[in-house]
């Protein structure tokens, strides 16, 4: 009998509440790698042994030896992926990926070339895309897509709690199967993916304190586990920006510290309910040795179209709304996270 009755959980680590990634196998015997697991993408990628020793990104992260892999299938088909943060490329492998326990033979990239940026800031070694196979790079179905089929989930969803304390143990938990009721408080409210086969939703309003300031007319939010931060339309976040007083430095907004408790909160309309955010949500707070310094953690992106103008909701809004995501009714869940 299976001790998870049909769910399968991985602890997930939390680094500095801006990124939270979790561990698998990929190889026999097995090789082990820190993976984001990616709602904004559908490939799975790991640094390669063959990767070149210029690429920084590269070396200072765990690599995929195929050589000492008796599984290895070797594909060799180019592979290269392109983040609005950064560009992945390699080549195809085959081998057996583990995942909370649970096996796949699985098609992956093997990266041979990291952009430096912002790659030598990952933690992680690589991303685990947990997107619909029509976004997949190469037409190659995703490891959840793999999982499905063995047919040996309760139910064909996978939950992600991310912890807002970096101290917390986990620092989060990506549940296959079902949701963890140690990481929500009340009922599930769903709304159905915007289009078939992305994690995205209709936004109906964003507003800040109690005045609707954006998307009225309605915009488009992919859900992002594997983004840091909240993404919008330049010109939006810079208008809202300006209206809690917040400067954009080259790392990005920051905040003075003394400010923060009077912040207005910042409310996503989604699906017939009100998502807000308050400063504790989405600001930062580092005490550095020449004083206090607060980030928030809104980022102007400008995702050109067809896929822009959209906002990204990234990991401070999962930290603070327990996320489902049912591929069964391709629908999105979300319950106040504990
Ligand atoms: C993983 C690539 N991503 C990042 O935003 C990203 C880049 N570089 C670093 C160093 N970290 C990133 N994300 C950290 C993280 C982990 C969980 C939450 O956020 C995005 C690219 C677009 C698709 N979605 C994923």
């Amino acid at each position: 009998a299976d001790p998870n009755n049909g769910t399968v959980p991985t602890p997930l680590t939390n680094y500095l509440d801006t990124q939270y990634f979790g561990e698998i196998s990929i190889g026999s015997p097995a090789q082990m790698f820190n993976v984001v697991f990616d709602t904004g993408s559908a490939n799975l990628w790991v640094p390669s042994q063959s990767c070149s020793p210029f690429s920084t990104a590269c070396f200072t992260h765990n690599r995929y030896d195929s050589s000492r892999s008796h599984t290895h299938v070797s594909n060799g088909t180019g592979f290269s992926i392109n983040y609005a943060s950064g560009t992945i490329r390699g080549f195809l492998s085959e081998d057996v990926v583990v995942v909370g326990g649970l096996p796949v033979v699985q098609v992956f990239a093997e990266a041979t070339s990291l952009s430096a940026m912002p790659f030598i800031f990952a933690k992680f070694d690589g991303v685990l895309g947990m997107g619909y196979p029509n976004v997949a790079v190469d037409g190659i179905t995703p490891v959840f897509d793999r999982i499905m089929s063995q047919h040996v989930l309760k139910e064909e969803v996978f939950s992600i709690y991310y912890s807002r304390d970096p101290k917390h143990s986990p620092g989060g938990e990506l549940l296959l199967g079902g949701t963890d009721p140690n990481y929500y408080t009340g009922n599930f409210n769903y709304m159905e993916t915007r289009e078939m086969g992305k994690w995205e939703v209709t936004i109906k309003g964003v507003s800040v304190g109690a005045e609707m300031m954006f998307c009225a007319e309605g915009c488009t939010a992919v859900i992002d586990t594997g983004s840091s931060y909240i993404t919008g339309p330049a010109s939006s976040v810079s208008m809202l920006m300006k209206t809690i007083g917040a400067q954009l430095d080259e790392t990005g907004y920051k905040i003075n510290c003394e400010t923060v408790k009077m912040l207005p909160s910042v409310t996503f309309h989604l699906g017939g309910h009100e998502y807000s955010l308050t400063h504790e949500d989405y600001i930062i707070w580092q005490s550095q040795i020449e004083g206090d310094v607060c980030i928030v953690t809104f980022r102007g992106l400008d995702v050109p179209p067809p896929t822009g103008p959209i906002w990204i909701l990234g990991a401070n809004f999962i930290a603070r709304y327990y996320t489902e995501f049912d591929r069964r009714n391709n629908r999105i869940g979300f319950a106040t996270a504990v």
